[in-house]
């Protein structure tokens, strides 16, 4: 059983990609959202993503966008991968024919093996939190015990993750991988050096610990 892969999402700086790297981070999330305050322009998001290198993977986190959005980005951003966070069906997270995440917000009534059914063309589905009206990277946890024991495709557990809870994260839900953004911050948008090494470290633990 290979780790728990880490993403680490809502990076605006080159020194805290290249950090979360040197510490051990598989992936880093850049946030084309610009209501977030975790938005990145292209030129600097460019810049992140070919300051990691060809063996992380950078990943580019779109809500609802407009596809002459996201192809201005591709354009100039070397993405490895698209994660959709809004209400983005199967058929527009495709057309861009690059891999995709497809993050699922668990809403209360959701039937979440129906929801990941959706999108059978998807890298892997990210779980995040359900807070309404907001899209993600509130800081919010769900109930994990409705992660699907026997996912049809790599779950990414996100919402409200913190080194303190990751560990207890991965051994309980067993998922693929996790992502953070709020709970490694020292400010939104600024991340904290020793909360991201501690978060991939637990990360790490957490995986022997389970096996
Ligand atoms: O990070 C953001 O600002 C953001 C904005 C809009 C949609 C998603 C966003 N982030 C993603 O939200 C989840 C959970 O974040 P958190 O750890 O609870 O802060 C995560 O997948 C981020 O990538």
């Amino acid at each position: 059983m290979t780790a728990a892969r880490v993403k680490i999402c809502g990076i605006t700086r080159l020194d805290q990609a290249q950090h979360a790297v040197a510490a051990g981070a598989d992936a880093i999330g850049l946030v084309f959202y610009p209501p977030s305050p975790r938005a990145v322009t292209i030129d600097n998001a460019r810049a992140i993503a070919r300051a990691c290198g060809p063996f992380v993977t950078s990943v580019g986190l779109f809500v609802n966008a407009e596809p002459a959005q996201i192809e201005q980005v591709l354009a100039r951003v070397p993405l490895q991968l698209l994660q959709f966070h809004g209400d983005e069906p199967a058929e527009f997270c495709e057309q861009f024919g690059r891999p995709y995440l497809k993050a699922i917000r668990m809403r209360p009534e959701l039937d979440v093996v129906d929801a990941i059914s959706r999108y059978p063309s998807a890298s892997g589905i990210l779980l995040d939190a359900y807070t309404p009206g907001v899209p993600g990277g509130t800081g919010e946890t769900f109930d994990w015990a409705r992660v699907p024991a026997a996912p049809s495709v790599p779950v990414v557990l996100a919402g409200g993750l913190t080194p303190a809870n990751v560990a207890e994260a991965i051994i309980r839900t067993g998922c693929y991988g996790v992502d953070v953004s709020g709970g490694v911050e020292a400010a939104a948008g600024d991340k904290d050096p020793a909360k991201v090494e501690n978060f991939i470290v637990n990360a790490q633990q957490a995986h022997a610990k389970g096996e």
